[in-house]
C-alpha cells in the first residue's frame, strides 16, 4: 500500500507543496437550481489511487469534468499539479476516460492509439500502451470488431497514449462483465505501481475498497467521508437499529448511546451503532421500539448511511437540500 489520505487541505491562492496531483478547494458547481457539487475540498498527492465514491447523482461527474477543465466551476478553485486543469490537460500530464466516450470505427486500435499519441508533447510508446492495456494480441483489430471489454480497453489505452501521470476515470468498469473487470483493474495497476496517480469513481464500495489506497466518499456535492477503506470497513462494524417513528421526533437519536450515524427511511429510523444494547436499551427508554430490528452492518449498508441514500427520492432533487433538511448525515469525517 502506498501512502493515504494526506488530509491536508489546499487553500486557494497558497503555494501548492510538491507532490500534490489535484487540490480542489470550495468548489461548487450549479446546474439551474440543482447544486452539483457544494464547496468541495480535497488533495490527492502523487502516487495515491483515490476512489470517489457516491450513489447516482452525488457529483462525481461534474466534479471530474471540472477536474479535467471541461467545466468551469461555480466558484472555488481546481488545480491539476498546480496548474489551472487545462494547462495539464494540454501538457499531457492527465489521461481520462469518461463515460460517453465513442469509438472511432474503421481504423485499427494501433492505429488510433498512433493518432492519439501523436497529439502529445511526450507519448508513450504505443506497443507499450497497448500491453499496458492488455491489447498486445489486438493491436491489428479494427476498432468497430471488439467486444465491449476490449472497446473499454481501447479507452483505456486513449487515455494512457499521452503518458500521463494522473489518470481519471470515470466509472471505467460500468457494463463489464466480471472477467473484463478483472482484467481492467489488473491493467490499471500496472500504471499505478509506475507511481503514478489515479482518480477513479465508482458506486461500489466493494470495488473501490479493492482497488484504492484511499475512498473519498461525495454526496450532495460535498466530501462526507475520507479515508483507506480499511477505517471506512471499521466504520462498517457496528450494528444498524432500526424503529418505527409514529411520528416520534428525530432530535435525540444522534446522541444516544453508542450511535455513529441516524438515517430516516420515511417514518423508519435506521441508527448505526457500536453498541446495540445500550442503543436498544435507550430507545426502549424513550418508549421508540415499535417495528425494531436489530442486524450486523455491512459495507454496503455503512455506504448507505454515510451517503444518507436508501430511500426512493431522486438525489438529484434532493441536492438542493442542505444536510440538516435531510435530517441526520453524519458530519464529514477523515476515518
Ligand atoms: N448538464 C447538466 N444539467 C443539469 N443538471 C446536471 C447536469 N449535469 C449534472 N447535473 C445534475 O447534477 C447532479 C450531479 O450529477 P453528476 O453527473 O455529477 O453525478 P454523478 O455522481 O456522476 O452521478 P452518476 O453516478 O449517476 O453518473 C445531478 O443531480 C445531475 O442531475
Amino acid at each position: 500500500m502506498r501512502a493515504g489520505a494526506t488530509g491536508r487541505t489546499v487553500m486557494a491562492g497558497t503555494a501548492v507543496p510538491r507532490g500534490t496531483a489535484v487540490g480542489f478547494s470550495g468548489v461548487t458547481r450549479n446546474f439551474g437550481a440543482v447544486r452539483a457539487v457544494a464547496g468541495l475540498d480535497l488533495e490527492i498527492a502523487q502516487g495515491e489511487t483515490v476512489a470517489l465514491l457516491g450513489r447516482n447523482g452525488a457529483g462525481k461527474s461534474t466534479t471530474i469534468n471540472m477536474l479535467l477543465g471541461l467545466l468551469p466551476p461555480g466558484s472555488g478553485t481546481v488545480r491539476l499539479f498546480g496548474d489551472e486543469p487545462a494547462a495539464a490537460v494540454r501538457a499531457g500530464r492527465v489521461g481520462a476516460m469518461l463515460q460517453d466516450g465513442k469509438p472511432v470505427p474503421r481504423v485499427t486500435v494501433r492505429e488510433l492509439i498512433g493518432f492519439v499519441a501523436a497529439t502529445y508533447p511526450h507519448p508513450m510508446d504505443v506497443s507499450e500502451a497497448l500491453e499496458l492495456a492488455g491489447l498486445a494480441d489486438f493491436g491489428g483489430r479494427r476498432i468497430d470488431r471488439l467486444s465491449g471489454g476490449q472497446a473499454q480497453r481501447v479507452r483505456f489505452a486513449v487515455a494512457l497514449a499521452g503518458n500521463p501521470e494522473l489518470l481519471v476515470l470515470d466509472e471505467p468498469t460500468a457494463a463489464l462483465d466480471v472477467e473484463a473487470r478483472r482484467a481492467f483493474w489488473h491493467s490499471m495497476r500496472g500504471y499505478a505501481r509506475r507511481g503514478n496517480t489515479i482518480l477513479f469513481s465508482t458506486h461500489y464500495l466493494e470495488e473501490a475498497d479493492d482497488h484504492a489506497d484511499r475512498i473519498v466518499v461525495i454526496d450532495r456535492g460535498r466530501v462526507v467521508a475520507d479515508g483507506s477503506g480499511a477505517a471506512i470497513k471499521r466504520r462498517a462494524g457496528g450494528s444498524l437499529v432500526s424503529f418505527d417513528l409514529a411520528g416520534a421526533g428525530t432530535g435525540p437519536l444522534s446522541g444516544l448511546p453508542g450511535v455513529t450515524a441516524v438515517e430516516i427511511r420515511g417514518d423508519r429510523a435506521l441508527l448505526r451503532t457500536s453498541d446495540s444494547d445500550a442503543t436498544v436499551r435507550a430507545l426502549a427508554g424513550l418508549d421508540l421500539i415499535r417495528g425494531l430490528q436489530v442486524s450486523p452492518a455491512g459495507l454496503e449498508d455503512a455506504f448507505l448511511l454515510l451517503t444518507g441514500a436508501g430511500g426512493d427520492t431522486d438525489p438529484g432533487a434532493e441536492n438542493a437540500r442542505t444536510p440538516a433538511d435531510h435530517g441526520v448525515l453524519p458530519p464529514k469525517e477523515t476515518v
